[in-house]
């Protein structure tokens, strides 16, 4: 089936005097895996309503496979949708239950075996086909919803937080079959999640959303490495954010931090505006033995140890530079024991790990 592209245009929404999506613009690719990625109540749900044709904007264009589609009924869109908590029948079959949208549809009863059949051996549950929803585990009834919307041959597939019943395990396993089958079927299909890890390994791109305003679109690693305001910084990702003044002094930078104190930057940073903050990611940081070494292309803070979390890979320490907190997250090597909380150390955060975000 030939995949289908989808447009927002200055779309906004509101409940009675509640604005819940704000002049939202954003171009879906063909095949696209796309994620609205924000916290609760950003307006992400509602977004994915609307394309089903369950919402209407009041504002803005929809386009689908460049047909506006404003005012379509959601049958008639050629979209399929996954709900958070399934809704499955819990009195019909699994087959039965993926025959519904298709009985409705009032095909032969032939084609309509045939199109179950293929939707359960889609999604590898075809030897379940008799059970109901309560004699399955929560991530087969998720695989039984997603197949009951694929029977139907959608040209987009919606899923509205579709792994958030599931255990953490099952989770990551089901999340991995999900990108397969996406990548499989190539329908342009659409992951509403808060969850950034989900969306980060499961997309290929994603729109942040908070308070019905995409704040940012990028591939997961855009959005990681070149957050462009406060939002995206800390949503995607854990960081060391700080607000101050930029001051140029010559050919230096200097930044002047409430929590961090007067800091000279290295050189060749550029800066679009004096009204930002200074970002850095916790493993950008490493430790330096002497005050003197790596100064070249690198940030030099000093301060004491605070707290240390041991995490396997890494250890994580909060380390009291000035009157803010630095996180800092340290490869561990095999028996290497810890610093000790107290003990005086010296960081080096390079260049070009550096971020200025807008607040
Ligand atoms: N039918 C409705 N009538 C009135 N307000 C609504 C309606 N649906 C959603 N809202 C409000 O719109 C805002 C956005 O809700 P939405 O469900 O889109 O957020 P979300 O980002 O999907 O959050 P969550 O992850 O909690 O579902 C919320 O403040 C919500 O209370």
């Amino acid at each position: 089936m030939k995949s289908v592209g989808i447009e927002i245009k200055n779309i906004a929404l509101s409940f009675g005097s509640t604005a819940v999506l704000k002049d939202i613009t954003l171009t879906i690719e063909p095949g696209e895996f796309f994620a609205l990625l924000g916290p609760s109540g950003s307006g992400k749900s509602t977004l994915l309503r609307l394309i089903a044709g369950f919402n209407q904007h009041q504002r803005g264009e929809l386009l689908i496979d460049g047909k506006d589609v404003t005012g379509t009924q959601p049958w008639l869109r050629n979209v399929g949708m996954v709900f958070q908590n399934y809704a499955l029948w819990p009195h019909m079959t699994v087959a039965q239950n993926v025959a519904f949208g298709l009985e409705a549809r009032k095909l032969p009863p032939a084609e309509i075996r045939a199109k179950v059949a293929s939707a359960l051996e889609l999604v590898d549950m075809a030897g379940l086909a008799n059970r109901r929803p309560g004699q399955l585990s929560g991530g087969q009834q998720q695989r039984v919803a997603i197949a009951r919307t694929l029977a139907i041959e959608p040209q987009v597939l919606l899923l509205d937080e579709p792994l958030s019943n599931l255990d953490a395990k099952l989770r990551t396993q089901t999340r991995q079959e999900l990108v397969q089958l996406q990548r499989r079927l190539g329908i342009t299909t659409i992951f509403v999640t808060h969850d950034q890890e989900e969306a980060l390994t499961t997309c290929h791109r994603i729109a942040v959303m908070d308070q019905g305003v995409i704040q940012q679109v990028g591939s997961p690693m855009d959005l990681f490495d070149f957050p462009v305001n406060r939002f995206v910084a800390q949503f995607v990702g854990s960081v060391n954010l700080f607000a101050g003044r930029f001051i140029t002094e010559g050919d230096h930078l200097r930044f002047e931090s409430p929590k961090l104190g007067m800091l000279t930057l290295p050189k060749g940073l550029e800066l679009q505006s004096t009204e930002m903050d200074l970002a850095f990611r916790p493993h950008a940081v490493r430790f330096v033995e002497d005050s003197q070494s790596q100064l070249q292309d690198n940030l030099a803070l000093q301060g004491i140890i605070e707290d240390s979390e041991f995490l396997g890979e890494f250890v994580r320490y909060e380390v009291k530079v000035g009157e803010g907190l630095v996180k800092a997250d340290i490869p561990h090597s095999r028996g290497a024991a810890p610093l000790k909380i107290g003990a005086q150390i010296h960081l080096r955060i390079p260049s070009q790990e550096l971020r200025f975000v807008t607040a």
